[in-house]
């Protein structure tokens, strides 16, 4: 295919040569669940794997193949594995990883549904974790137990948009032979690569940036070729979380504009940041592109850019931060992130409504954070329903 171009080329054209498919510009969608084999020979060789060739679509389908090379490519991986939902890939990985008895080591915040399933792999599978701050090679080292066989992270984590170094953070999990997985998906390939800072599994919610218009459902792993295939032979395979190829197929469109959707997602974040932060009804705002927040010098080493996500406190009580959200017009009140629409929501009561108190108040989500992502639409727009809706507090 010759060598990788630039990440802006590479999103609309990596792996796929419309030549080999009757001159299609775009990437055609093989709706079909299984495949015909022109002899009962050819079917066994295929079943065998001595012989290439598509069986069933659980094991594999075109369209979804010009997914998974396509996003290995812009992980800098060398393959990607395709899901029916970012949970689908958390659990894939996680499950793929561990066995009873082990324990995993996670960032000092998560989202809840991967807080939910840890809860469940804990009950039946007495597999133990800890969310830690990793705060430098000490703190992680003197985390890592005899049985932890994986270091799972989200950065910025979900919904505090804390950071942490991966460099650092993958540097000490190497000397004691621990896999990194990282979930990407506030950041997408396009503002970090995990798996260039010394990372080895890369995890995505495609629903968010990836795909980028709120229609799809799904999830991606990247990571080295040996692992992903054991993991395509059993997580995926037999535990069967697969994408759809019609699913596939939107997020390879969508894929194309993910560079210029994100500049705008991020410039737009930028300019509503510095409003936010003035505002006497904000107490505090997180946002990786602010100069006073904590980690703005890893921002600016680890990120391109900042991102488009923002969380802030209203000077108030939850019963105030849920009549904020009620007071947006344009802003819709949804979970989910990385839509060309401005989307807000209040972690505590949504995306980590499962996570106890005392552990929800730990990982820094109170009652009065908000979440927001911040869309593709006119900044100043979206600024001006922020601030009515602040002013009326
Ligand atoms: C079902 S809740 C959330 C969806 C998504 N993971 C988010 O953080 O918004």
């Amino acid at each position: 295919m010759g060598k990788q171009k630039r990440f802006e080329t590479e999103v609309i054209h990596n792996g796929y040569d419309s030549l080999q498919h009757q001159g299609s510009l775009v990437p055609p969608l093989f709706q079909t669940s299984t495949f015909t084999f022109p002899s009962a020979e050819e079917g066994e060789r295929r079943f065998a794997g001595e012989s290439e060739g598509y069986i069933y679509s659980r094991l594999g389908n075109p369209t979804v193949k010009v997914l998974e090379e396509r996003m290995a490519a812009l992980e800098k991986g060398e393959v990607a594995l395709a899901f029916g939902s970012g949970m689908a890939a958390v659990s894939a990985t996680l499950f793929y990883l561990t066995k009873t008895g082990d324990h995993i080591l996670c960032s000092e915040g998560i989202y809840g549904c991967t807080f939910g399933l840890l809860q469940l792999m804990n009950k039946k599978h007495q597999i133990q974790h800890d969310l830690i701050h990793f705060a430098d090679e000490e703190t992680v080292r003197a985390a890592i137990r005899d049985n932890t066989t994986c270091i799972y992270i989200e950065t910025p984590i979900n919904p505090t948009m804390k950071l942490v170094d991966l460099e650092m953070v993958s540097r000490v999990a190497k000397e004691k032979g621990i896999p990194v997985v990282v979930d990407n998906t506030f950041c997408s390939p396009y503002l970090q690569q995990p798996l260039t800072l010394g990372c080895d599994y890369v995890i995505h919610s495609a629903t968010k940036y990836i795909g980028g218009h709120g229609d799809v459902i799904a999830g991606i792993v990247v990571g080295r070729r040996e692992e992903m295939g054991e993991m395509a032979m059993t997580t995926l395979k037999d535990i069967g979380g697969i994408i759809s190829p019609f699913d596939a197929w939107l997020l390879i469109r969508g894929l194309k504009t993910l560079p210029v959707r994100l500049d705008r997602h991020c410039e737009n974040a930028k300019k509503i940041a510095v409003q936010l932060k003035q505002h006497p009804k904000v107490k505090m705002m997180y946002f990786p592109g602010d100069p006073d927040f904590p980690q703005y010098e890893l921002a600016k080493r680890q990120m391109r850019y900042p991102g488009g996500m923002i969380s802030f406190e209203i000077d108030g009580t939850k019963e105030e931060a849920q009549a904020f959200l009620n007071h947006c017009q344009l802003i819709k009140i949804a979970v989910s992130l990385g839509d060309s629409e401005s989307l807000i929501q209040h972690p505590a009561t949504m995306t980590h409504a499962v996570v106890p108190e005392k552990e929800r108040l730990a990982m820094g989500i109170t009652d009065q954070l908000i979440r927001l992502s911040v869309g593709l639409e006119a900044w100043e727009d979206i600024w001006e329903d922020l601030q009515q809706a602040l002013d009326r507090l």
